[in-house]
């Protein structure tokens, strides 16, 4: 399967820096979400996990359809929460409903990491609505009770080493897991809505201890009320991967620089786009002194 970015002449950066500013906006204005954490967050995940159905064995799913707007995506259990992330974009869209919901599903995680004050994340335009017949079947996305191997080869499958898969699984610094959509809970006290690499000073720093939660399932928690799945915590029981995660807890700008690179790398998976594609860099609303 061959996706090849439309290049749309009759844009430019304003067009898509007001659709950025439209949702930095958006973010700062509906800060009540989810106890103050706000959607930031739900937005990043919205953004990776339409994404992370890419398979490079055929070169199918990634973000280029914007088959998440179909049932079938959407009302999978590996997406449940989403629906607010969804519920968010659709005001937005509807004002700017000539960008493709690929485009803005990305657009969106974009905007909220650079909002939390990450690192600037390059962004491309040119994914191009698919029909319904094109959604990847269910089931791509990864699973949190697994360990290390399941998890180098789960990244492998969307053409990832070990650097950009623990660099990306520092997105656990935003936001929290919640008993209603995955069956995890907390943590509470961490959940932040800043981008930073407390992922990995807490991995390295909390005793971790792994317990059932109410809901039955396995999950590490510490005394100060912090979490990490199991696929978090295979990052410190694999070597390859705790070297990693030292270099990033000691070094933020060090997992910035890979967070970028890689998180980039996620959201055009798939895409084939012509020499010349215009590649943007938004300005935050704090550049804009907004
Ligand atoms: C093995 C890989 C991964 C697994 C198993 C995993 C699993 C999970 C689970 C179970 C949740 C809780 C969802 C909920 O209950 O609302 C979650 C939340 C989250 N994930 Fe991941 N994740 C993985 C990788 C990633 C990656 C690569 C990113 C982004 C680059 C990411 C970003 C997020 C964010 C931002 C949240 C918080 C959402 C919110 O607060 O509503 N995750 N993840
Ligand atoms: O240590 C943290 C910080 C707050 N958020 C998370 C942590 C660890 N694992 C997570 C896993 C999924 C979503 C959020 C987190």
């Amino acid at each position: 399967i061959v996706h090849i970015a439309a290049i749309n002449k009759d844009r430019t950066i304003d067009d898509y820096q007001r659709i950025y500013n439209k949702i930095a906006e958006k973010i700062r204005e509906d800060d009540e979400y989810d106890g103050y954490i706000g959607y930031g967050p739900v937005l990043v995940r919205l953004g990776w996990h339409s994404s992370g159905t890419y398979n490079k064995e055929n070169n199918s799913g990634g973000s280029y359809g914007g088959t998440y707007r179909f049932k079938l995506e959407n009302s999978d259990p590996s997406n449940n929460g989403l629906q607010n992330a969804a519920q968010f974009l659709d005001p937005i869209y509807k004002e700017f409903n000539w960008i493709s919901h690929g485009d803005l599903y990305t657009l969106g995680a974009v905007c909220a990491i650079q909002e939390a004050q990450g690192p600037k994340i390059k962004w491309r335009p040119g994914r191009v609505d698919l029909p319904e017949s094109a959604t990847p079947e269910n089931g791509r996305l990864p699973d949190a009770v697994n360990g290390a191997d399941y998890v180098r080869k789960f990244y492998a499958r969307l053409r990832m080493n070990d650097r950009e898969a623990v660099a990306l699984t520092g997105a656990h610094c935003l936001g929290r897991t919640h008993l209603k959509n995955s069956g995890f809970d907390g943590p509470w006290g961490a959940a932040s809505s800043s981008f930073t690499n407390e992922f990995f000073i807490n991995l390295l720093n909390e005793q971790w201890k792994l317990q059932k939660n109410a809901a039955g399932n396995k999950q590490y928690d510490s005394p100060k009320g912090y979490m990490m799945l199991e696929t978090d915590y295979a990052l410190i029981q694999d070597p390859i991967y705790l070297k990693i995660v030292k270099e990033y807890a000691n070094n933020e700008a060090s997992f910035f620089k890979d967070f970028a690179s890689s998180f980039q790398k996620l959201l055009e998976n798939g895409i084939d786009y012509p020499k010349g594609a215009p590649e943007y860099i938004f300005k935050t609303l704090d550049d804009q002194d907004m």
